[in-house]
């Protein structure tokens, strides 16, 4: 029996065939088996995301630590040298950031308040990077989890990246609790961060906590719904205390805050606005509901507090997860039916399907590449046979293992609605697989365009085949990282998301593979297109003795409107050119838009066509046509308003208010168009669109203006045609590169 959603099962039953029975999502999930539905009550997916530097490992660290996983503390940059458990490779370890995201698992016993005893919930737990230039890691977590924890710095509040994060967030339906950390700063407000959170994120947010004590002065929390306060006693803040006395000068506080939760809920919840219509206050049980009704619809955001490092009130954040991130059968998550012409279905998290799960991360560990699967329906067996949806391969699952950042435990069984890693599948990331006895695939992820590329060899040649194999390694893992070798230099070139993100490979390639490299400058991924419709009639002629050369080739290019492909087209009648050269034609058509004529990059939005042409007996061939093609392409692209198009980025900067003034005149010069600026208490952030080849060595020079203070990021917007005097300037400088290349 196979099951059916909503519109797909509409869709379906105008040519439902013989073995298909159409069943409702709602009434399936009613029906579930009762012990599935009991596990899932208790298994939370979730991510942790923020702002690079708010604190996400120190809390995970504390998370791990709590939920027994680990039995000490290491802090990131720490001085026992140890580094943070999730920050597992040595280069993480080194810079104090997080690059790869690492998956684990822990358990934490939920006291239960009400009465009906304690609760054991399983947590799986990403770790996500906070630098842009890792935006992957966090579109790939974010699109296995089911919930997230928006973390941000009780000083800064909403920054930069977390406006980042929180777009992915939304891309994905990710619903979130947000965390304000390091509340024991000198100049923490977790006000301006929960202001921020409604007015620049635009998500109704209260808060449910209120600090006690400020400052260094933070000892604790008061929760606003049972109005109680919360304290971290005993080494590492283990122990949670509760007291009914909430301090005489924190009580007009939370009382005023709860009623702005209220408030806030009504605005976003039904059952609260008719309560506060009918000016009668909620109970506890009902704002708890409420809280978790408004969060997982995705309408609301409760905010909590705490500091990760001062080991205070991250249990009651754990807490919150359990009580208002959803579990996995309350998040719709879509595959495509291939032998269904795609049509949607909705994968039911319950172990009796058929298995379908989706391998979201690759790594290559000491015992051999690592799949980190996220289990969608059915469960997964150590032994069973699997398969890759996008190749039919079938597979043996060897090895099933839950992760502990780069430990693991072996497991005989996952089941639906849960993350592992297997050993052994070989597949790249974003792969489905299944059991066989369905064809579903997952929609796919979110890739960016890698805008940056430069070259890069091995020092030596000894290297070679160890530098050949990281290459191979980076490029399974993370699908922005991109190689190629370029036909004219015979040069390696890798292109990604930006500076940061290669050289973390070129270094990882000396760390992890002892390879010394050494790269060209870094470069724009520019692209070339025309503006205008041209004709072309182009004949290639060439007799050197015995058989000759002969291809003529007639038709128009023109722009394609959109910049997302080149298309080619013949419209041939009548056999001036047969099939097979026509298909040598296209083959000209494809390399020509690999290199440019303007500056020898990608061709994108042109569309050739092919009306008519000649053949000669004996002297055409494949390669004359496919060299034909190429000439007219050339000669049709150079007359038809040829554009170098530029990557153009979105900057945000942040800094003090005094440096107001610097950081404009810097954008200014940069040609930057500065779309908005939000001027806070201390700092001011702007926002910017730049193209990319006026952004290098932009940090250095934001820190010589900020006196180090400032900080920015910037991401990937859209292509877009170069000033006429910077393409005059980037053909130039190409034709002279060409020249030299030539004198050589
Ligand atoms: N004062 C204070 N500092 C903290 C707190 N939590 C973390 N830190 C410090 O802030 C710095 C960054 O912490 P991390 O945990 O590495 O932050 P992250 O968000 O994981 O950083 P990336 O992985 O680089 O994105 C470290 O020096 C921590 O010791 C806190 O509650 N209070």
């Amino acid at each position: 029996m196979r099951y059916q959603s909503g519109a797909a099962a509409v869709a379906a039953e105008a040519d439902t065939g013989p073995e298909v029975e159409v069943v409702d999502v709602a009434d399936v999930l009613e029906k579930m088996p009762e012990q599935d539905r009991l596990r899932l009550d208790r298994v939370r997916n979730i991510g942790i995301a923020a702002h690079i530097d708010s604190g996400k490992t120190t809390c995970t660290e504390r998370v791990l630590f709590y939920t027994g996983r680990i039995h000490a503390i290491h802090e990131v940059r720490g001085k026992d040298a140890v580094g943070a458990k999730m920050d597992s490779m040595e280069l993480e370890r080194e810079k104090g950031i997080t690059i790869q995201s690492a998956a684990t698992f822990c358990d934490w016993t939920r006291k239960d308040l009400e009465g009906g005893g304690d609760k054991k919930y399983h947590i799986n737990l990403i770790d996500t990077p906070g630098h842009i230039d890792f935006t992957i890691e966090v579109e790939r977590a974010l699109r296995v989890l089911d919930g997230a924890v928006m973390i941000l710095c009780a000083v800064s509040g909403v920054q930069s990246q977390t406006t980042t994060v929180d777009r992915q967030m939304k891309r994905y339906n990710v619903p979130r609790l947000s965390f304000i950390n390091k509340m024991d700063r000198m100049g923490a407000n977790p006000w301006k961060a929960v202001d921020q959170i409604n007015q620049k994120l635009r998500i109704a947010a209260a808060a449910i906590q209120v600090p006690i004590g400020q400052e260094d002065g933070f000892k604790g929390v008061v929760d606003l719904i049972r109005m109680k306060a919360i304290y971290n006693e005993g080494p590492r803040g283990i122990n949670i205390v509760e007291s009914d006395e909430i301090p005489a000068d924190v009580r007009e506080l939370a009382e005023k805050k709860r009623k702005v939760l209220i408030e806030t809920l009504a605005d976003v919840d039904d059952e609260i606005a008719e309560i506060f219509l009918m000016e009668e206050t909620p109970t506890q049980a009902q704002i708890k509901a409420a809280i978790r009704r408004a969060t997982i619809s995705l309408k609301f955001t409760p905010v909590l507090m705490g500091t990760a490092l001062g080991d205070t009130s991250i249990q009651p954040m754990l807490d919150a997860v359990c009580d208002y991130l959803p579990n996995p059968s309350e998040v719709k998550n879509l595959a495509l039916d291939r032998r269904r012409e795609e049509a949607p279905f909705t994968l039911l998290p319950y172990d009796a399907q058929p298995f379908v799960g989706l391998a979201f991360k690759l790594e290559e560990g000491n015992y051999g590449q690592l799949t980190y699967i996220r289990v969608y329906q059915g469960s997964l067996k150590k032994g069973m046979n699997v398969f890759n949806a996008r190749n039919n391969k079938k597979i043996k699952v060897p090895r099933i293992v839950r992760m502990h950042s780069n430990e693991m435990e072996d497991v005989d069984q996952i089941s639906a609605g849960e993350i592992c890693a297997v050993f052994g599948v070989d597949c790249a990331s974003g792969d489905t697989f299944t059991d066989g006895s369905v064809a579903y695939t997952m929609t796919s992820m979110f890739v960016p365009e890698p805008v940056i590329s430069l070259s890069i060899k091995p020092k030596n040649t000894k290297d070679t085949p160890n530098f050949s194999k990281a290459i191979s390694r980076f490029q399974r893992e993370d699908p922005t990282f991109r190689v190629h070798v370029d036909q004219e230099s015979q040069e390696t070139i890798i292109s990604g998301m930006g500076e940061l993100h290669l050289d973390i490979y070129v270094e990882r390639m000396r760390r992890e593979y002892r390879v010394d490299c050494i790269t060209g400058q870094p470069q724009v991924a520019y692209r070339e297109t025309i503006m205008e419709k041209t004709n072309f009639d182009h004949t290639l002629k060439k007799q050197t003795g015995g058989a000759g050369d002969y291809a003529r080739v007639v038709g128009y290019m023109e722009p394609t409107g959109s910049l997302l492909e080149n298309k080619f087209e013949h419209q041939v009648f009548g056999g001036s050119i047969s099939e097979k050269f026509l298909y040598a034609c296209e083959k000209g058509f494809m390399s020509s838009c690999e290199k440019g004529p303007l500056l020898g990059h990608r061709v994108l939005g042109t569309h050739m066509v092919i009306n008519d042409g000649a053949t000669h007996m004996t002297d055409s061939s494949e390669m004359s046509f496919k060299i034909a093609t190429s000439q007219a392409f050339r000669k049709a692209f150079m007359a038809a308003r040829p554009t170098v198009l530029e990557p153009l980025m979105k900057v945000v900067i942040t800094a003090p208010n005094e440096f107001q003034g610097n950081i404009v005149g810097l954008m200014n010069k940069r040609n930057a168009v500065i779309e908005e600026t939000d001027i806070g208490v201390e700092d001011f952030t702007l926002y910017a669109n730049c193209s990319l080849n006026q952004m290098f060595g932009f940090s250095t020079q934001l820190r010589a203006a900020t006196q180090g203070k400032g900080e920015f990021t910037m991401e990937f917007s859209h292509y877009s045609p170069a000033a006429p005097q910077v393409q005059k300037e980037l053909v130039e400088k190409h034709r002279k590169e060409l020249e030299e290349k030539h004198k050589k």
